[in-house]
């Protein structure tokens, strides 16, 4: 399945549980040997929830918050409990869904963390509105004091006048991994068309450069708003195409609306997880 191009391998694990290692979500992940993903998801049980979501990052790491994977995972649901609402339990927290027509479906992120020891930051900073942190020659660094936010996973936000100006797959994995991030980070740069418009580019963390990242859309959104950049509703352009976030001011929710789409069904190649001592 896939959310604007960000693509995932979901796997029905509900009638029995997946033991599943690093090196098979990576055998898996793998566009060359395996079938290819950016994530890959597992469906299972849930008390408190229709479905609990597990999420795993290419690189074999498990993350606990998926926004464009939480669209897909949430129209599969409503189709087989023949209704538009549904609730996901993720590692973070249960995610409210539900699916409108012509395969839009809107998703409840829940309040956004916004300390710096809730996004993690390995030191304190009182206004993650924009915290020091620059990248590129240091006497002429072409991002700078990104805001920092968690939308169920970390994200730093760079504004920049161009997005498609600055090599983000050339630096992205090095701010991915600064000492900063001690559970490393999703880095987007954010550029402000209007205000009521964003586009930006998303290296993932575990991931690489994506065609479109939900959570960063969210992220990127309640930073432009904490900034005073864009209304609380604003459309979010990504490579994969749109989707509207709106930072409710009644309850702190962020609400993310945009498409799933359905790209095959069918098993696991047989030998694939063989080749991972699974
Ligand atoms: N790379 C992200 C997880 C996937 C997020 C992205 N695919 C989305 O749609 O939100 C992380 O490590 O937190």
């Amino acid at each position: 399945m896939n959310g604007l191009g960000n693509d995932f391998v979901v796997l029905d694990a509900r009638a029995d549980a997946l033991a599943l290692v690093p090196d098979a979500i990576r055998a898996i992940a793998d566009r060359k040997e395996g079938i290819g993903c950016d994530q890959l998801v597992a469906l299972e049980p849930s008390t408190k929830a229709d479905v609990f979501m597990r999420i795993w990052n290419a690189d074999g790491g498990e993350v606990a918050a998926c926004g464009n994977a939480a669209r897909c995972v949430a129209a599969l649901v409503a189709a087989e409990q023949g209704r538009p609402q549904v609730s996901i339990e993720t590692e973070d927290q249960v995610l409210g869904a539900l699916v409108g027509s012509d395969n839009q479906v809107t998703i409840d992120m829940g309040v956004p963390r916004l300390a710096w020891n809730e996004i993690p930051l390995a030191e304190p900073f009182h206004d993650t509105r924009r915290i020091e942190l620059q990248a590129g020659p240091i006497d002429a660094p072409v991002m700078h004091s990104p805001a920092v936010v968690n939308v169920g996973n970390p994200h730093a936000l760079f504004f920049v006048d161009d997005v498609e100006a600055i090599d983000l797959g050339r630096i992205g994995s090095m701010l991915e991994h600064h000492p900063l991030f001690p559970e490393r980070a999703n880095i987007s740069l954010v550029q402000v068309l209007s205000p009521g418009h964003l586009k930006i580019r998303t290296w993932e963390r575990g991931a690489g450069l994506t065609r479109a990242c939900g959570t960063a859309a969210c992220a990127s959104a309640v930073a432009a708003i904490r900034r005073e950049l864009t209304g609380r509703k604003v459309k979010v352009s990504l490579p994969g195409g749109d989707l509207v976030i709106e930072w409710r001011e009644a309850d702190g929710h962020v609400l993310m609306t945009g498409p799933y789409a359905l790209d095959f069904e069918g098993t696991l190649p047989e030998g694939l997880l063989a080749g991972a001592g699974v």
